[in-house]
């Protein structure tokens, strides 16, 4: 079994570091519902890390717990070293965890570009106040901005429809602007919410290539869930296998591949 404990090396000779996220011990309830059961797992500098269930399982509530949406009743979350105090969303995302979702999220009316530079807003300093009195500073920031939404959008192949209208854009196209609105953030930790949802095989395979050069080229930590478990076997470094709200498998592709717990689940074999 793999001792990621002191990080490690990957098969492809990529050096995975410490934990960035610390799930200890989450337990948490919807009214009578335990979506998740006492969880507990690392996300660690550098390296894919995939969330996989059957339907159902708790990935979503996991994720929305990773994200700061859902605090969780039992358990702490350690984010970069220290434990993280329940905030708002936003506060999360200023801490440098971007996201994407699995029904697109983006502002169909407005362009591509437009989409992408939403996901600098985060790191813009200067209020309508400073721009006001001060318009130096507030188009020094804008132009720095748009020089990282622009490298983002090379970056993922999307120039050619920088200034189309999302509206436009087939399925496909749309959750690669997404893809590049979180990582015009320039996240610390990249979450994906079931990445190649409602995809044909051409984007699956479009999608998996970008997941794993963003990783490369940019060293972006990345979580992602997925109910297919077939899609992230490629991409992923280790996975957490979750069924029924508990965690049954926790390794490599392969060692959880191999997992009777995680063979039945996705059988449908019934465990108590
Ligand atoms: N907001 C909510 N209120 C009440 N119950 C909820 C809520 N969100 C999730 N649940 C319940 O928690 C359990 C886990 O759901 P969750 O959506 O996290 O699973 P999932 O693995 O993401 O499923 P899927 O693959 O179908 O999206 C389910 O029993 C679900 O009905």
């Amino acid at each position: 079994m793999l001792d990621a404990s002191e990080g490690y090396t990957t098969a492809d000779g990529r050096k995975i570091g410490g934990p960035v996220m610390e799930m200890k011990n989450i337990t948490l309830r919807f009214g009578g519902v335990k979506a998740i059961t006492d969880i507990s797992f690392d996300i660690r500098e550098g390296e894919i890390r995939a969330i996989i269930g059957p339907n159902g399982a708790g990935k979503s509530s996991m994720l929305n717990v990773i994200s700061g949406f859902y605090v969780p009743q039992e358990g702490e979350v350690w984010f970069r070293g220290a434990k993280r105090a329940p905030m708002k969303p936003y506060e999360v995302a200023r801490q440098g965890i971007a996201r994407t979702f699995q029904n697109i999220a983006l502002f169909e009316g407005m362009s591509v570009l437009d989409n992408v530079m939403t996901g600098r807003l985060t790191h813009m300093t200067s209020g309508i106040f400073a721009q006001a009195i001060w318009k130096g500073k507030a188009e020094a920031e804008e132009t720095a901005n748009r020089e990282i939404a622009e490298k983002v959008i090379d970056f993922l192949e999307i120039q050619h429809i920088r200034k189309t209208p999302v509206a436009r854009l087939p399925y496909g196209l749309k959750k690669r602007v997404e893809l590049a609105r979180a990582l015009a953030a320039e996240p610390k930790l990249l979450l994906l919410d079931e990445p190649m949802a409602g995809m044909n095989v051409e984007e699956k395979e479009d999608m998996s290539r970008f997941i794993l050069d963003v990783n490369d080229e940019f060293g972006t930590t990345i979580a992602l869930i997925e109910h297919d478990m077939g899609v992230v076997m490629d991409l992923s470094d280790r996975v957490v296998v979750m069924d029924y709200g508990k965690k049954i498998g926790d390794g490599t592709p392969d060692e959880v591949r191999t997992n009777q717990d995680v063979i039945d689940a996705y059988l449908g074999v019934a465990h108590d």
